[in-house]
């Protein structure tokens, strides 16, 4: 089941930022390397009872904007019904019903999707005094909530997840390799598209009729079948820079969550772009396979040197994509085109390999024999044993005597002997550690 997204609209100062603070999760538990992932407030993970999910925050309404805030709202919404599964509508519970609050529930009544209606700012365990006027908005489900006291949040989670797929359904692992492919406008998605589909791949079903995604493509290659996300013509017209480049961002996230590999895509001439980071570091932390594609390749006069000055710049740029392959292409001239369906292919299988316990171990066990692992204070980093846990991405929990002890270069030299070993290109590794009693052994 893909990772399921949930949206929260609300006019400003209703209490979104608060919400998504409340609720926010932390992964303690997975070491993740991600030196240079920007971080931003766009999107937080969220835990609840069995299942995860991402929290999308609309927002970015600027009341001093020359636009009206009724028509940033309506952009709000229009993003939340084009990327969640679920929607929270959020309400301020002491101000009570406005024409702006009307106006989007009406759009959002539209939409088809479920959406719950947040009634926030209702500190105590009286209703609102406007509660009753809310039931004018028609909203399915309606929950009192107050971010600030974390009054009624669970129940608010509750109706949530009522609308998501149950996990230990749905659970086909169908065998179709889902590509995203991401980048700034104008880099050349929509033509690497087209050349992928090229003569001799079968396009399975046909854009009219069906009430598919328009901007998936279906298609197969001999044995294989393959699912091209595209998030290509995303620039819209719009005062405020900051909310396209925000809107171009999640719908990228959104992609990527469904994707089991993507492409990043680099306009050559342009190199690596703020935009291309964030979607990278996105990518990287949710564990999807990368191969990062230079297109444009004819527009760029080569020496012999060329490639590898622009491999070392995009290392450097995006440092914690290492295990990327890079493929320069010209959707254009069709150069290295069939190099790259090939790369996602493989890609796709390294992020969903599985390597047996026993070679792991004697891995393991050399690259410890090899290079001591640190010490303080007189102790020293046990490692144990280890065992592969999860694939998509590969997640393998070590066994130590104390996680205090363990570095973060030294989870980075055990990382590389794995990847020396086994390949792993093209996908991100986590690690999970476990302390283990002395006496156990
Ligand atoms: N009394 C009360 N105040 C709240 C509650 N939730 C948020 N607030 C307050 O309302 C104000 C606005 O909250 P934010 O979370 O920043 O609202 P927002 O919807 O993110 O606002 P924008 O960022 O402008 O879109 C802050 O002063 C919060 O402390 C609540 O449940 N009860
Ligand atoms: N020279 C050259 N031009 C290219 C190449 N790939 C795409 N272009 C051109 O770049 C422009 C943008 O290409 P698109 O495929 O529409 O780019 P996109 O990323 O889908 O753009 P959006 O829909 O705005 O997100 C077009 O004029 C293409 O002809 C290439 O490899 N070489």
């Amino acid at each position: 089941m893909a990772k399921q997204v949930v949206a929260v609209v609300g006019r400003p100062n209703v209490g979104k930022s608060t919400l998504f603070n409340r609720v926010a999760g932390k992964r303690i538990s997975i070491v993740e390397d991600h030196p240079g992932v920007t971080r931003d407030r766009i999107y937080a993970e969220v835990e609840w009872l069995n299942y995860n999910f991402t929290l999308i925050d609309t927002g970015g309404i600027e009341p001093e904007s020359k636009e009206t805030i009724l028509s940033q709202m309506r952009r709000q919404a229009e993003i939340a019904i084009e990327t969640a599964n679920v929607i929270i509508f959020m309400v301020d519970g002491r101000e009570g019903l406005t024409g702006t609050d009307r106006e989007v529930a009406s759009m959002l009544r539209k939409a088809n999707k479920p959406v719950i209606l947040a009634i926030n700012k209702v500190d105590t365990k009286e209703h609102s005094p406007y509660y009753y006027d809310f039931f004018e908005l028609g909203m399915e489900s309606m929950v009192e909530t107050s971010a600030t006291a974390a009054y009624n949040i669970g129940d608010l989670l509750d109706e949530v997840v009522k609308h998501f797929p149950n996990p230990d359904e749905n659970q086909e692992e169908d065998d179709v390799i889902k590509v995203a492919i991401i980048g700034k406008p104008n880099v050349g998605k929509s033509s690497i598209i087209n050349k992928i589909l090229g003569e001799d791949r079968v396009i399975v079903s046909d854009i009219a009729g069906t009430t598919r995604d328009a901007i998936d493509t279906p298609f197969t290659d001999g044995e294989d079948h393959y699912l091209l996300i595209d998030t290509a013509g995303i620039r819209r017209k719009s005062k405020i820079k900051e909310n396209i480049e925000r809107y171009s961002v999640i719908r990228s996230f959104t992609a990527v969550e469904r994707a089991d590999v993507c492409l990043l895509v680099i306009d050559a001439e342009e190199g690596v772009t703020e935009q291309d980071k964030k979607i990278a570091g996105y990518s990287h932390e949710n564990g999807k396979g990368m191969i990062i594609v230079v297109n444009k390749w004819d527009l760029i006069e080569k020496d012999t040197h060329t490639m590898n000055k622009f491999t070392k710049e995009i290392r450097t740029e995006l440092a914690y994509l290492h295990y990327a392959p890079i493929i320069f292409i010209s959707a254009l001239t069709g150069q290295r085109m069939n190099k790259l369906l090939e790369t996602i292919k493989f890609v796709s299988n390294q992020n969903a390999m599985r390597v047996p316990t026993g070679t792991l171990n004697e891995i393991i066990g050399e690259a410890v024999l090899l290079n001591q692992p640190p010490s303080d204070k007189g102790k020293r980093l046990k490692v144990f044993y280890g065992t592969q846990a999860a694939v998509k991405p590969p997640t393998f929990v070590l066994f130590i005597n104390d996680k205090e002890l363990m570095h973060f270069s030294y989870l980075r030299y055990i990382e590389n002997q794995i990847r020396e070993n086994f390949g792993f290109e093209g996908t991100p590794i986590r690690f999970m550690l476990r302390e283990k009693d002395k006496g156990d052994r």
